[in-house]
């Protein structure tokens, strides 16, 4: 009688012996085997994009590996985990090309690699379809589309496949940007009058990758020039990578046609770590730069700052220096002395969403429950959109943590509420006074 259990260990550690370790990590660690019926293998995926991988690449392996230990045909069956469809699909076969012998262009950071990054609940599909896209760039997701809040790893994922293009073929042109710079070599080749250069440098590469695209906004002519770079590469079957911190449809002014380009490939969130996950990429960060620490005290560290990854590392930097400036170990009595003497701890826990919502609710006279309300009259949304703002300038909490705060509501919805404020900020010299008011009343 077949065992699951045993069945399973069989398939793993066949596959340990075949595949790469990355590889390993993300499509194998993940599955969860859960029932073995008349020789049907029912396998649990974390998402829909681990099931075309599965179904594509691994599948024809894991009957072989079945095959070896049992000496019977199994049949996997394949069921996705927890299909909440928090990024869209859709996929267009293009052919490979084979790369041209340019020499590397890109400025990445050999540090942020798929090897130094920690797989965790909300970016475990961001990470897969990154290695995807890295063993096979240009076939299946084009563009990869990345957003999410600040310091979440876009960044971090997208060097990855660009040291990982490069490390399987060292001739690949890689080419990354900020939107900025792009903007800033569009308008310099405008000034020079060196756009046919321009033009060959972005269009040549094989593998672009241009971080935080919301910056496109408002600019109507780099965004004509983006559009003209991504249509060449696209149809060229060159991969296009992009982040920001939030979908295509959510930036302002960006072209309706940039738009739906975008939505050609794959949009991908990153949500911020649970405390696991902040635990695992402290402990690595801590290793890498040979800092000893305590497991408890890591765990301090991440059960207090909930924020994202660059607070997290920061806050380890600064405990580290803090540890040599003193001259003793680290412990968590000196991370909580530390932190507190940053004023890390302060914005965290005695500036809570709570309080902001009650200081703000008064204010403005309407009830706790409306101003977490759905209601959309002026006189509540205005408040509401005020208190979200505040917990996004007072408070570390994610965009996600603030949207739950206030009723469940969506990260996008606090993004929104936000923009909204800063930018009547800019000209409403009522409301000026009204938040400074506020900030008074809430720091207090
Ligand atoms: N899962 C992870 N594992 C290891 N390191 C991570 C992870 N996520 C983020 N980091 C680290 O956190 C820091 C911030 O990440 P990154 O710069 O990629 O964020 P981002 O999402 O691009 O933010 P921004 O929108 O501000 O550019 C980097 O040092 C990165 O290496």
């Amino acid at each position: 009688m077949l065992d699951l259990d045993t069945l399973w260990g069989e398939i793993k550690d066949g596959f340990q012996q075949k595949i790469a370790p990355t590889a390993f990590k993300t499509w194998i660690s993940s599955a969860e085997p859960v029932k073995l019926t008349n020789n049907r293998l029912t396998i649990k995926l974390p998402s829909e994009l681990h099931r075309d991988y599965w179904q594509r690449n691994l599948t024809q392996p894991l009957v072989e590996l079945a095959y070896e230990y049992a000496q019977e045909d199994i049949q996997p069956v394949f069921i996705v985990a927890n299909d909440d469809s928090s990024s869209q699909v859709s996929t267009l076969e293009h052919p490979a090309t084979a790369s041209a012998p340019f020499s590397q262009s890109a400025k990445l950071n050999p540090k942020y690699t798929f090897d130094t990054f920690v797989i965790g609940k909300g970016n475990q599909m961001a990470h897969a379809a990154a290695l995807v896209v890295s063993e096979e760039p240009g076939v299946m997701y084009n563009p990869l589309f990345f957003y999410g809040g600040v310091g979440l790893g876009k960044t971090h994922l997208m060097h990855a496949i660009g040291n990982k293009m490069l490390a399987d073929d060292p001739n690949a042109k890689v080419k990354y940007v900020t939107s900025e710079a792009f903007t800033n070599d569009f308008i310099t080749a405008i000034q020079s009058k060196t756009q046919d250069q321009f033009r060959e440098e972005y269009r040549s590469v094989d593998l672009l990758l241009v971080d935080d695209i919301q910056f496109f906004a408002d600019k109507e002519g780099t965004q004509e020039e983006f559009f003209h770079t991504f249509n060449d590469l696209h149809d060229d079957g060159k991969q296009i990578v992009l982040t920001s911190d939030r979908l295509p449809n959510e930036i302002p002014k960006l072209q309706d046609r940039l738009v739906s380009r975008f939505a050609w490939g794959l949009s991908v969130d990153i949500t911020p770590p649970d405390l696991e996950t902040r635990i695992a990429i402290l402990r690595n960060k801590a290793e890498a730069d040979n800092i000893a620490i305590p497991d408890e005290t890591l765990s301090y560290i991440a059960s207090r700052i909930d924020s994202n990854v660059r607070e997290l590392e920061g806050a380890l930097a600064r405990v580290h220096a803090y540890s040599k400036m003193v001259h003793q170990p680290i412990t968590t009595e000196l991370v909580a002395s530390s932190l507190k003497s940053l004023k890390l701890d302060r914005r965290s826990s005695e500036l809570t969403i709570p309080l902001i919502q009650e200081k703000v609710a008064k204010y403005y006279h309407v009830s706790l429950t409306d101003l977490k309300g759905k209601k959309r009259m002026k006189t509540i949304v205005m408040p509401r959109q005020i208190a979200m703002y505040l917990s996004r300038e007072l408070t570390d909490s994610s965009l996600p943590k603030i949207g739950n705060e206030f009723g469940g509501k969506d990260h996008t919805t606090v993004i929104h509420a936000y923009d909204k404020i800063a930018d009547a900020l800019k000209t409403d010299s009522d409301l000026q006074a009204e938040i400074t008011n506020l900030k008074t009343e809430i720091e207090r």
